[in-house]
């Protein structure tokens, strides 16, 4: 095994790899590593760098801390209160933006399985980054899940409630937005929003280890699966997702090949040596 190699030093987040891993974590600890825009086109190029990097099969996304000022972690705590306008989250060019839904869909939709490495508050909009995530490991002393949005006038209405909803269940979903409370890593657990409670001293070496043990299978089957989850819930864009995975398997088959040497050599294509299977 090889050690972890940064891939580009950012201002926002670190960026590293390792053995078909890409690491992500926000590094903003003094604000509970809250976001603000230029953290979340930081946080995009790197997610897009690791998902056109076919060596890399999982991404852990994480948050580094502690806090130099009071020891505090975070996963994230979302927003950044302190940029926000009246119309989204304002950056350096005075632009004001909601630009964490990219960073969902981006997330939701890569062909790669995104581990979500909560080592102590996962709030707001940091809530919801968890919740899109496709698993969630926590911190056993420091993880806890929170949602502020109704605190602050927000309300993430898609895959932070929704979602959240398929895998707390309703009432549970509506408890944890109605009320705001906070949820240790433990209880998260038991509601069904985080797969494993992981002692703090081993939690990044056990997202490596998940992360290794999903390696070992088939990336084919790993997104098909990953898709067709997504399926039910995402509508259209889920069936054109999951259906664009198919093409691909489509495109590998002979029969793919006669339709595309036929047009490339000017004659009609002869499918006749390919069966019409049967159920
Ligand atoms: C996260 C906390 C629960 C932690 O509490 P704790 O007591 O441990 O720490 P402090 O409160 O003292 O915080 C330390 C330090 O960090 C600063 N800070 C923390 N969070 C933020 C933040 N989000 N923005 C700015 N600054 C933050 C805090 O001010 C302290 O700084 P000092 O200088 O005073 O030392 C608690 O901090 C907390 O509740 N934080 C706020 C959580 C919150 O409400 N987040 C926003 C929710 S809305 C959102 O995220 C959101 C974003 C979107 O882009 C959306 C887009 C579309 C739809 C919905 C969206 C959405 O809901």
């Amino acid at each position: 095994m090889s050690d972890w190699k940064t891939v580009k030093e950012y201002e926002d987040i670190t960026y590293k790899k390792r053995d078909g891993v890409a690491r992500i974590a926000f590094n903003r600890p003094e604000v509970r590593n809250a976001f603000r825009p230029q953290t979340l086109f930081e946080l995009e190029e790197a997610l897009i760098d690791a998902r056109e990097d076919t060596s890399i099969g999982v991404i852990l996304l994480s948050g580094e801390g502690p806090s130099k000022k009071d020891g505090g972690w975070a996963f994230c705590s979302g927003g950044d209160q302190k940029v926000r306008g009246k119309q989204g989250y304002e950056g350096v060019d005075g632009v004001q933006r909601l630009n964490v839904l990219d960073i969902q869909r981006i997330i939701r939709f890569m062909s790669k399985v995104v581990i979500c490495v909560v080592p102590g508050w996962a709030v707001g909009g940091g809530h919801s980054l968890h919740v899109v995530c496709d698993l969630t490991l926590a911190s056993k002393e420091h993880g806890i899940f929170k949602q502020t949005d109704a605190d602050v006038a927000s309300f993430d209405g898609g895959f932070g409630s929704a979602l959240l909803a398929r895998q707390v269940g309703q009432k549970r979903a509506r408890e944890i937005f109605f009320l705001g409370r906070d949820y240790s890593a433990q209880e998260a657990y038991e509601m069904g929003m985080v797969n494993e409670v992981v002692p703090h001293d081993e939690l990044e070496e056990t997202a490596f280890e998940w992360a290794q043990e999903i390696l070992g299978k088939s990336p084919t089957a790993i997104r098909m699966i990953k898709f067709a989850l997504n399926l039910v819930d995402d509508g259209m864009v889920g069936q054109q997702v999951f259906s664009g995975e198919a093409t691909r398997l489509a495109y590998m088959t002979d029969e793919a090949e006669e339709g595309r040497k036929a047009f490339l050599e000017k004659r009609k294509p002869n499918f006749k040596k390919f069966p019409w299977l049967s159920l």
